[in-house]
């Protein structure tokens, strides 16, 4: 399986604004290759909070839908999300923590529902699941919590980042890989820098990690 992160951020390294709110980063030339990247994906992977945040649909606009999968462990998912609109198959993994009611009403409203660790989702364990259903590329949204998680567990193959021509500023704004953080003790994660290309207003750089 091969997990592409694809992010945009600022150039002060935010996702989004202080407030979390939804900003354009990417110009319009941007979105198309993130929807190409969709399209020649199997699986679209985010966090709750950016569920919660942005109610994103998740669908490709040029080809067949990808599986939408979200990280939930508590069974945050409103119902009405548009992640649930029934335009593509969406599988929410749950924790221990998710309730039986919260749980049942996401598959009443046509979530597959799998329950993967006791904390936190297990995120070896729900990658796991998605090889088991045949997912050979797996491109992950976001956020910076999620993000932040896949490169602890090493769980990141590629990183694509855009880095749009604006400052967002805010101590408190998500950036790329949020969480606790690495420590100088412990192994901070490295990538090889494969290319450089401008886009639209801003650049994009790939990154495969070692
Ligand atoms: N510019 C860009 O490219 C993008 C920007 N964004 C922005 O990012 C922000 C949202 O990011 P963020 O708040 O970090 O949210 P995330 O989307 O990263 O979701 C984080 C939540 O996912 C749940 N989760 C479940 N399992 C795990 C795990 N193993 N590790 C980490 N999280 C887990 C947690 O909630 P729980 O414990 O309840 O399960 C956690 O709070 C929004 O402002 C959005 O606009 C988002 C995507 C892309
Ligand atoms: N690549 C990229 N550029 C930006 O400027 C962005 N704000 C984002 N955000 C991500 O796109 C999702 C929106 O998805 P839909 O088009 O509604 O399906 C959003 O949730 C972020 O994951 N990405």
């Amino acid at each position: 399986m091969h997990v592409v992160v694809n992010a945009a951020m600022s150039a002060d390294g935010k996702l989004s604004s202080r407030r979390r709110e939804q900003v354009k980063i990417s110009g319009p030339d941007d979105f198309d290759r993130m929807d190409d990247l969709r399209v020649e994906s199997d699986a679209i992977v985010v966090g709750v909070g950016t569920v919660l945040a942005d109610d994103p649909s998740l669908t490709a606009d040029g080809g067949a839908n990808p599986l939408r999968v979200v990280a939930d462990s508590r069974a945050r998912t409103p119902t009405d999300a548009r992640v649930l609109d029934g335009r593509a198959d969406t599988l929410i993994f749950v924790s221990g923590r998710a309730s039986d009611e919260k749980i049942r009403n996401l598959r009443n409203a046509g979530a597959d529902v799998v329950v993967a660790g006791d904390g936190r989702v297990s995120l070896p364990g729900a990658l796991s699941e998605l090889e088991e259903r045949e997912i050979q590329q797996v491109m992950v949204e976001g956020g910076g919590e999620l993000i932040f998680s896949l490169f602890a567990d090493g769980l990141v193959d590629e990183l694509r980042l855009y880095v749009g021509s604006l400052i967002l500023g805010g101590r408190e704004a998500p950036t790329l890989a949020d969480g606790d953080g690495f420590a100088i003790r412990e192994r901070f994660p490295k990538l090889e820098l494969h290319s450089v290309e401008r886009i639209d207003d801003g650049v994009l750089l790939r990154y495969s990690v070692s």
